[in-house]
């Protein structure tokens, strides 16, 4: 595989929930690169994300990670092949201390890249924070920590669900860090997020979706210097999402 070539492609993909649809064919390719997907609420983002990494089942098209198609997949399985998942929300066990979450997934980093180690190298706040249990952690922490079990799967893309959401400026800094040292690691990002200034300092290809479909796509920090479309992409001024675009 060389580096011009996707690590992951993504064609006419469709999915939902019962009857209705959401994902009404969503085509892309990431290549070892970060791409932002950015969107209204409810426009089908976190579902995308969910049936990439198989928690949702795909009705239509396909998800092809290195040339092998993983749609259809059971989670556990899509994690092997190489995706890995930092969902909203984070989902970390509260009694569970920072070392307990990163040694629960050591057995499988022996020879690999990625070990706790290389994680606390990542994020030395972590490291402070070794013996902490997941519930006294701070919002930022719980992402970094989110992020590093992410990275012990040895994954060659890493999906993520509004990482910078609720997070302080500072740590929103310390995560785009973190997605471009993951880049240059050779790993390729796909980030969700809401936070439209974080979007574009993590990625410097942003995809829009509307209504289950990815109607544009924007390079650079194009977006940000045109309200007309963030207005008619993101519905910035609309009163729902206020504040949200910053
Ligand atoms: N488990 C579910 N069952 C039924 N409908 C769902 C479910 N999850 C999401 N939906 C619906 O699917 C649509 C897309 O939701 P989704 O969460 O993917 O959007 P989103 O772009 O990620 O927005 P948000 O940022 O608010 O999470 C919405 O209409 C939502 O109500």
């Amino acid at each position: 595989m060389t580096d011009d070539q996707a690590l992951l492609e993504v064609r006419d993909l469709r999915a939902g929930y019962g009857v209705s649809r959401v994902l009404d064919g969503v085509s892309f390719r990431v290549a070892h690169e970060a791409v932002a997907i950015v969107g209204r609420n409810g426009m089908g983002k976190s579902t995308l994300c969910d049936t990439l990494v198989g928690l949702l089942r795909a009705s239509g098209g396909e998800v092809v990670l290195r040339g092998e198609r993983i749609d259809g997949l059971a989670p556990e399985r899509v994690a092997n092949s190489g995706i890995a998942y930092v969902p909203q929300g984070r989902r970390l066990f509260p009694s569970l201390t920072v070392d307990e979450h990163l040694a629960m997934l050591a057995r499988r980093t022996r020879g690999k890249r990625w070990t706790p180690d290389a994680v606390y190298e990542l994020f030395p706040r972590l490291a402070e924070r070794k013996k902490h249990g997941g519930a006294d952690l701070s919002g930022g922490e719980q992402q970094m920590l989110a992020v590093g079990r992410a990275l012990l799967l040895n994954a060659h893309v890493i999906v993520m669900d509004e990482p910078s959401e609720g997070l302080a400026p500072t740590i929103v800094d310390v995560l785009v860090d973190a997605v471009h040292h993951l880049v240059d690691q050779g790993v390729a990002v796909l980030v969700v997020e809401q936070n439209l200034r974080a979007a574009v300092r993590m990625a410097h290809r942003q995809l829009v979706m509307v209504s289950g479909r990815l109607e544009a796509e924007f390079a650079g920090d194009e977006l940000l210097a045109r309200p007309d479309l963030q207005h008619r992409y993101l519905g910035v001024g609309g009163h729902e999402l206020e504040g949200e675009y910053r």
